[in-house]
């Protein structure tokens, strides 16, 4: 027999759900139709942060629960002790222990899929008394790592706008070249440690490259990365305090102590010419880079804004970076994390340029600018604007709350029960259902790019095909419709999870899940879909079938209103 993983998080189980799911399946159970054939849908209405995308995240820990779904005797006891509950038939809790997934089917989307309004990220099919009491667990399961994962590319995305508005000058810092990494600094901000560890996952999914959260680090292999805080800084106040602090010489192994080769710079006893600025930085922070450079000589990366970080932090940075040069290292960089971003990533990557060249060291040219401080989407854009010389950025907060939008709307539906379809109507037309069991597709165009997905009667319509022309409709608009002759077409689900058996797919890891983001980001890239400012709607469209179908239902079941 296979095993499975269990969730990640323990708290995931049959109880990790809404009241009424449970009160539900009481009242179908009691009514005879736990066991009847359900379909659910679960799926978004309207993109995020005013987007045209999302990426669909969280299967992994669907299918690991679906496995593991099993109320436990001390759950049934509590269930059975509850007001809400005590009333209801013995026949029931004995029914809830014995209940499996053994006979519930998921299909979904790959994980890291792109995902559009209305198209379902799963499709639930079995027992209704199972499909019901699924939905708020699954919705917990998707929601956050689907909001998380879209927030993600998006920042990256908009971090790599930068090579688009890169100023064309000949004599700009190597920095302003080098392509742009995001790394996820959110643990410490983030809605709990569950919150802080999907978050670390999910980022890596949606392309971030690294992550600070050292269990995130262990448990998902996920690279993990770190500079050091202003408390470290803080806790040197004078360079008494490293007077014997000594590094390894790399070429010829002698032991060195440093502050004497970084007071010879500072103060001219080498013929460095640096310039008087040099004898004014903060003797602290230069003691506390001092310190760091002895712990960390071929990884040497500062924090350099405790004090000021023109006038000191730069400036101490580089005096120790040219030590460490000396003795053979290469130093790795500076993190900004206050102040003008732009403008002190510039000034930073200035000097830089000028002592490689003034003091003849390369590796000047090639250090990190690392930028952290409440960044988000908005930041990155204006920050491009008004051009900059940061090669990585460390988000935290705007990254991990979603702040710009703390929820993605998913919901779960009934969508045909014992083969009949199921429709719910709305006043508002973004809440109508579109009924039935359905199959969707992406259609591709000439150029392989997707033209839109499609989704069909899953009985009545026969598969689209490449080379075949397809009416393709609006579902709520009668005069919105193309005809479309693709390219290529890919059925979107594959089934994730079979009753417990060998399923036809897996969830794939991590780095795979990223692959696939990265694929299809590049598959829409200059559609206008991933734009900030005014993204380009992805058309969902439905068959002629299904159109038709939705309408003669609507019509069917919604009373004419009178005229009186
Ligand atoms: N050049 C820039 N253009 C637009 N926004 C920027 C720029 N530089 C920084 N920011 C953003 O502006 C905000 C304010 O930065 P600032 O350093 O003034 O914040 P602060 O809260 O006063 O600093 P501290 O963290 O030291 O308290 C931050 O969210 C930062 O990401
Ligand atoms: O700004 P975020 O995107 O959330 O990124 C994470 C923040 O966490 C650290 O801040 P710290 O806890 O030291 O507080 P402070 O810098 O805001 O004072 C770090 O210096 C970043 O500023
Ligand atoms: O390593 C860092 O610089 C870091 C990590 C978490 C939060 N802020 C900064
Ligand atoms: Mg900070």
């Amino acid at each position: 027999m296979t095993s499975y993983e269990t969730p990640t998080n323990n708290l995931v189980g049959p109880l990790l759900t809404d009241l009424y799911q449970i009160t539900m399946t009481y009242a179908h159970w009691k009514n005879k139709r736990h066991e009847e054939h359900s379909v659910f849908e679960l799926f978004f209405r309207k993109n995020p942060f005013k987007g045209s995308f999302t990426l669909f995240c969280g299967l992994d820990e669907v299918v690991k629960h679906l496995h593991a779904f099993k109320f436990s005797q001390e759950d049934i006891d509590y269930l059975k002790s509850t007001p809400s509950l005590q009333h209801c038939d013995p026949g029931f809790f004995d029914y809830l222990l014995q209940l499996d997934c053994s006979k519930t089917q998921i299909q979904a989307l790959p994980q890291g899929s792109l995902a559009f309004p209305r198209v379902p990220l799963v499709i639930v099919s079995g027992p209704l008394g199972v499909g019901q009491l699924l939905e708020t667990t699954l919705l917990t399961l998707i929601n956050y790592p689907s909001l998380l994962a879209t927030n993600a590319a998006r920042m990256v995305l908009r971090a790599h706008d930068h090579d688009n508005h890169r100023p064309q000058s000949a004599d700009l810092p190597r920095q302003c070249q080098k392509q742009i990494l995001c790394a996820e600094f959110g643990l410490r901000r983030a809605q709990g440690p569950d919150g802080g560890f999907s978050a670390s996952k999910y980022a890596f999914v949606g392309l971030f490259a690294a992550t600070s959260n050292v269990k995130a680090g262990k448990e998902l292999g996920i690279p993990i990365v770190g500079t050091h805080a202003h408390a470290f800084v803080q806790s040197y106040l004078s360079l008494d305090e490293v007077q014997e602090l000594t590094v390894a010489n790399k070429n010829s192994g002698g032991q060195v102590n440093l502050l004497e080769k970084v007071l010879e710079y500072r103060d001219n006893k080498n013929g460095a010419n640096l310039g008087e600025d040099f004898q004014k930085t903060n003797d602290g922070e230069l003691a506390a880079f001092i310190a760091y450079a002895c712990a960390f000589p071929d990884s040497f990366l500062c924090l350099v804004d405790t004090y000021d970080t023109v006038k000191s932090g730069l400036l101490n940075f580089c005096m120790v970076s040219l030590v460490l040069g000396d003795l053979g290292y290469t130093p790795k960089g500076i993190r900004l994390d206050s102040g003008d971003l732009a403008a002190l990533s510039m000034a930073c990557a200035h000097k830089f340029a000028e002592l490689a060249k003034s003091q003849n060291r390369p590796f000047f040219h090639d250090l990190d600018i690392v930028a952290s401080n409440d960044i988000n989407e908005k930041t990155l854009v204006k920050l491009n604007q008004q051009g900059h010389a940061i090669t990585l950025y460390g988000i935290g907060t705007n990254l991990v709350t979603c702040q710009a939008q703390p929820a993605l709307g998913c919901v779960y539906k009934l969508v045909e029960l014992n083969g009949k379809p199921r429709l719910k109507l709305s006043q508002e037309i973004a809440k109508v259902l579109i009924p039935g069991r359905k199959r969707a597709y992406r259609l591709f165009g000439k150029k392989e790019a997707p033209l839109l997905d499609l989704m069909v009667d899953a009985d009545k319509d026969d598969p689209p095909e490449a080379g075949k022309p397809v009416l393709c409709r609006n579902p709520f608009q009668a005069m919105d419709r193309v005809m479309v002759t693709p390219s290529r077409v890919t059925l979107l689900h594959g089934v994730y999870f079979d009753g417990g058996k060998e399923a036809l797919e897996s969830v794939g890891s991590l780095q795979e899940n990223r692959n696939l983001v990265k694929e299809q980001l590049g598959g829409v890239a200059g559609m206008g879909i991933l734009d900030y400012e005014e993204p380009k709607q992805y058309p969902v469209m439905v068959s002629d079938n299904l159109y038709n179908f939705l309408h003669t239902m609507w019509q069917e079941q919604l009373p004419v209103p009178e005229l009186s």
